[in-house]
């Protein structure tokens, strides 16, 4: 047992509130000035905000698990308020089959039959956008409506009631947080949503050569089970549409606010992946995830003692100054690797090679296009408990 020296600071901020959720910068900046481990009033949690202490936390799972879950409630004290997710909330070993089943189905054999008819439909998109107008709103005409045109298709769900993933994928990543405002404002329509994307996840009424079909065939080689084929497809279903819809809303209002760095874009299209990982470094779409400790843990010179809870600051380690130069430059000349915008260790995203080809087929359709993109109104943010979100990103493009 290591005896604790001291209390590390405390900070009584609460990270869920809107105040922080409009802008947590200054809250990052405060939680990693105080010191590597930093006790959060608010919620009697711990906090880890500085680069070295995420990402070693991220990549000791043994110490720091994900099987109590990764948001505030401690499944060792209470139930998950839907069956617990068999990647993001589980631990070796039960973690790995279902694990090394999704990484099959979204690996480079996924990306190779996605490309052609991604970069198409991206084209397409923009064309559609264009010939509308020269001002528009980024996030739904681009942002939303590109993943929700492409993702559920490659999963192999019907067309009708796809628009549903975004309130359903928002109440999901609202409810990592505490049960506040943004979780009961998403309560009535959860018991409709829920039964909706169950009859999603079901191997009648999944398309035959899909993503979600091999999921299902998985589990006729034993490789799953019966049991779990349903949640794997749920996963990807709860994770799919909100995670690249502010991604790709963040690389677009990165790229419309530095002019410099679109026309280094338009120059060099190769750029777009890079553009991408520098945009979820720069704002990092998914801010936090929870982690519970398995037994004391020694952070600096404190004492994590076994069964708390630790907030992990992704956004906050992506713009630590002790780890990146500039942090708070938006450069695509920078090295973004090693960012932890994606996490990092075994429950890294096993959906980022997705997420980046994404946004490399509209990255690269926009630059095709576009001459110039900014700014034409102000912009509207979308409070979550867990994503840092766009409502609305106004646009004006100079063709050419
Ligand atoms: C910009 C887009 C995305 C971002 C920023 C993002 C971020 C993350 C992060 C930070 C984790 C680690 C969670 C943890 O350590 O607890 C993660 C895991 C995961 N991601 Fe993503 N994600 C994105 C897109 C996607 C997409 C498109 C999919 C599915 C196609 C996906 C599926 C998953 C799954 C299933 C896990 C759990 C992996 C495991 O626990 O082994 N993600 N993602
Ligand atoms: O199974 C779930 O509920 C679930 C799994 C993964 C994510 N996720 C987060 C960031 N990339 C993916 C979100 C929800």
């Amino acid at each position: 047992m290591i005896t604790a020296h001291t209390a590390p600071p405390v900070d009584p901020t609460d990270p869920f509130g809107h105040d922080v959720l409009e802008d947590p910068l200054p809250l990052h900046a405060a939680l990693r000035d105080a010191g590597p481990l930093v006790h959060l009033t608010e919620y009697d949690v711990y906090a880890l905000a500085r680069y070295r202490e995420v990402h070693a936390a991220l990549v000791d799972w043994q110490a720091f698990q994900s099987g109590a879950g990764v948001g505030l409630s401690n499944f060792r004290h209470e139930e998950p308020w839907r069956p617990a997710s068999l990647l993001l909330e589980n631990d070796p070993p039960r973690h790995d089959a279902p694990r090394r089943v999704l990484r099959a189905v979204l690996g480079p054999g996924a990306l190779r039959r996605l490309r052609d008819a991604w970069f198409a439909d991206a084209r397409e998109l923009v064309d559609r956008v264009l010939a509308d107008g020269d001002e528009f709103d980024a996030v739904a005409r681009l942002a939303e409506a590109f993943p929700l045109r492409v993702f559920p298709d490659a999963v192999g769900i019907p067309r009708e009631g796809r628009e549903q993933l975004l309130p359903l994928g928002d109440h999901n990543f609202n409810a990592f947080g505490p049960p506040n405002d943004l979780v009961r404002k998403g309560e009535p329509r959860l018991p409709e949503l829920s039964a909706w994307v169950a009859s999603r996840c079901r191997r009648d009424t999944l398309s035959g050569d899909g993503i979600g079909a091999r999921i299902w065939a998985a589990a006729d080689r034993g490789d799953i089970t019966a049991e779990q084929a349903p949640l794997v497809v749920r996963s990807l279903l709860l994770a799919g549409v909100d995670t690249t819809v502010h991604g790709l809303s963040a690389t677009l209002y990165a790229l419309a606010t530095h002019p410099d760095q679109w026309r280094r874009l338009r120059e060099q299209p190769h750029l777009a992946r890079a553009a991408f990982d520098e945009a979820v470094r720069w704002e990092s779409p998914v801010q936090t995830f929870f982690r519970t400790t398995t037994t004391d843990v020694r952070v600096g010179d404190h004492v994590v003692p076994d069964g708390r809870k630790v907030l992990l600051f992704l956004g906050a380690a992506n713009r630590d100054p002790r780890r990146w130069e500039d942090p708070d430059s938006f450069d695509l000349s920078r090295d973004p690797s090693g960012h932890v915008g994606f996490g990092m260790g075994i429950h890294q995203c096993v959906g980022q090679h997705i997420a980046r080809l994404e946004a490399e087929a509209l990255l690269t359709a926009l630059a095709g296009r576009v001459r110039s993109i900014e700014l034409a109104a102000p912009t509207v943010r979308h409070h979550n408990n867990t994503l840092r979100a766009w409502g609305s990103i106004p646009v004006r493009v100079r063709l050419g």
